[in-house]
Parts: structure tokens; sequence; C-alpha cells
């Protein structure tokens, strides 16, 4: 391996602590800030999930709130659990976590919650707001993004960037944000014609569709960042209890792109835990907002 590990575990442990102090700061102003998470079903990862989210708000010193639905929940259900945290003074920030059973419709809870609340950055606000250069919401897995491309590179500007998978969670919203740092932007998808040639133009590769180890070494232009945003749960043998063994792999060929890059996120302890940092960030700098207090630096995009 040549490429230097860009450790997401590490930044988003120093994320964690800022906020811990910004936290400290807004509380002394009479103001704590609030998360509440929704979770519908039953679903074991997205259960892992907002678990880590509610004990990192605790230690961050926020108030924190977790809404449980059944998996058969009905669209007014949840609909009248996102109207009741949009009027709850005590919450700053609310989060629909996803993917929601297949009943339910998605753009409509997330174009439910107020955006000001959108601590996510899905709402159509948001996302607009993003688009047009505006003040937004940023959506949480492309802000750690950004965050560990800033401190790694420095400035963005000129840089050619490609990002592979057009999603509205991660691909179009980091495409937003490179655009925002005056990169040069690609999004390329699962119809681009050579995708290998267009990746291989890249001095930053964004890796978010999905596909396990789809990306590989001879794709990846000497030196590039590449950062993997892949969250793929491999079967990897049986334990000793009969039960399966799982394994965590990205969309990028790890061996092989850290053989020619100049620098990688891993998978795991790369993107992901920048995800709930982020998370943690945009809820203080909601709460800051709604009060009229000043916005921490460095924690917004
Ligand atoms: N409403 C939302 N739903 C979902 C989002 C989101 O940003 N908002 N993102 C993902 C899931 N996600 C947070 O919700 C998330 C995914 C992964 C991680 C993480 O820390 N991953 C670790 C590995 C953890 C493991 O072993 O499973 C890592 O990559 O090191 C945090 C948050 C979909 N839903």
């Amino acid at each position: 391996m040549t490429a230097t590990l860009i450790d997401g575990r590490a930044f988003a442990a120093r994320i964690h602590a800022r906020v811990a102090e910004e936290v400290a700061r807004v509380k002394r102003a009479g103001v704590t800030p609030g998360l509440a998470v929704v979770l519908v079903g039953e679903d074991p990862a997205s259960a892992v999930y907002v678990r880590s989210k509610g004990k990192r708000t605790h230690e961050a010193g926020m108030h924190s709130e977790e809404h449980r639905l059944p998996a058969d929940a009905s669209q007014t259900a949840l609909m009248e659990t996102v109207a009741r945290l949009n009027a709850d003074p005590a919450i700053h920030g609310i989060l629909v976590q996803l993917p929601l059973p297949t009943h339910l419709d998605a753009d409509a809870v997330i174009n439910a919650i107020d955006p000001a609340k959108d601590v996510d950055g899905f709402h159509i606000s948001n996302v607009g707001l993003l688009g047009s250069g505006q003040k937004a919401m940023v959506p949480c897995t492309p802000l750690g993004c950004l965050m560990m491309l800033r401190e790694h590179l420095g400035s963005l500007s000129g840089r050619e960037a490609v990002v592979i998978g057009r999603s509205n969670i991660v691909g179009k919203p980091m495409a937003q944000l490179l655009l925002r740092d005056s990169a040069t932007v690609t999004i390329a998808h699962s119809r681009t014609r050579d995708l290998p040639a267009v990746v291989r133009r890249a001095d930053i590769v964004v890796a978010a569709v999905g596909r396990p180890g789809m990306v590989t070494g001879d794709w990846i232009k000497p030196g590039a960042t590449v950062i993997d945003v892949g969250i793929n749960r491999m079967p990897a043998g049986v334990k000793d209890d009969g039960t399966l063994r799982t394994r965590l792999v990205g969309d990028c060929d790890f061996d092989s792109c850290a053989a020619v890059a100049g620098a990688i996120t891993p998978v795991p302890g790369g993107v992901g835990p920048m995800t709930i940092a982020c998370l943690l960030a945009n809820t203080l700098t909601a709460c800051c907002r709604a009060h009229g207090l000043a916005e921490p630096e460095g924690l917004t995009a």
C-alpha cells in the first residue's frame, strides 16, 4: 500500500470533541440542543445506527429522543410523529432513519419535516438551497466526505472530481458540495460510458454506488484521493455458534486502489463514523440558527 490512510474514526472523534465543547457553550446561553431520531420497523442495521446516534448525542451533552414505530405503521402515524416533533421547542433536529418500509412514502415524510430541523438535509428546501449555493442543512455523509477532502487536500479548487453514484442522499449533494468548492465535477453512474476511463481522469474519486469492490486500482489515477462511501455487508463464513459471520466492504477494492491512490478512506473506519459526527454537528448548527446564537466554525460546509 502506498496511499495515506484517511482515518475517519480519528477525524470523527475530533468532531465529537468540538461539538461537545460547543454544546457546553450554547448550554451556558441557556439552550440544550435536542435531536429526535425516528425509527420505523426492525431493520437490524438501522437499529444499530439509531442506537449509536442516541449514544453519541448523549455523550455530546445534547438532549436525545428515539421514537420507534412498528414496521406496519401507517403513513398518518409517521406524519403525526413528525408534526409533533416539528412543534416541540426542545427538538432542534429531526431525523427519520432510512430506508423506510416500502409501504411508506419517504419523500412525503422527509418533506413534512420543518426544513430548519432537517438535520439530514434531505428536505426539498434544503436540496434547493444547497443547489443554489445558499445556506442549507447539508446531508451528513457528503458533509463528512467534504471535511475529509478539505483536511487532506486543502483547496479543492480546479481539481477534477468524479462522483460515482447519483443518489439524493450522497451522490447529488456530494457533487453540489464539490462544485461549491470550485472543483470540476462529473457525476458518473450505471449508464456512464467507459466508467473506468472517466474515473481515471479524477484527482478526487467519491465512490457511492453500493456495489462491493467495483472500483479497482486500474481505474485510479496515480496519487488521486479516493473516498469510499460504500457500506456493503458481505458473508464471511460461519461463527462457532452456527450464525453467519459478515464483514463490511466498500465500493472500492481497497488493496488495489491503495496501491495507486495518494490517499484513501477505509471501510469500515472511513466515511461511516463521519456520518454520525456530522449529524451531531448539524444538530448543533440547527440549534444555533434557531436561537440566533453564533454558529460554530468549521462544522458546516
Ligand atoms: N436518515 C438517514 N438514514 C440513513 C443515513 C443517513 O445519513 N440518514 N445513512 C445511512 C446509515 N447511517 C446513518 O444513518 C450510517 C451508516 C454507517 C455508519 C458507520 O459508522 N459505519 C461504520 C461501520 C458500522 C458497522 O459495523 O455496521 C464504518 O463505516 O466504519 C454510521 C451511520 C443509511 N440511512
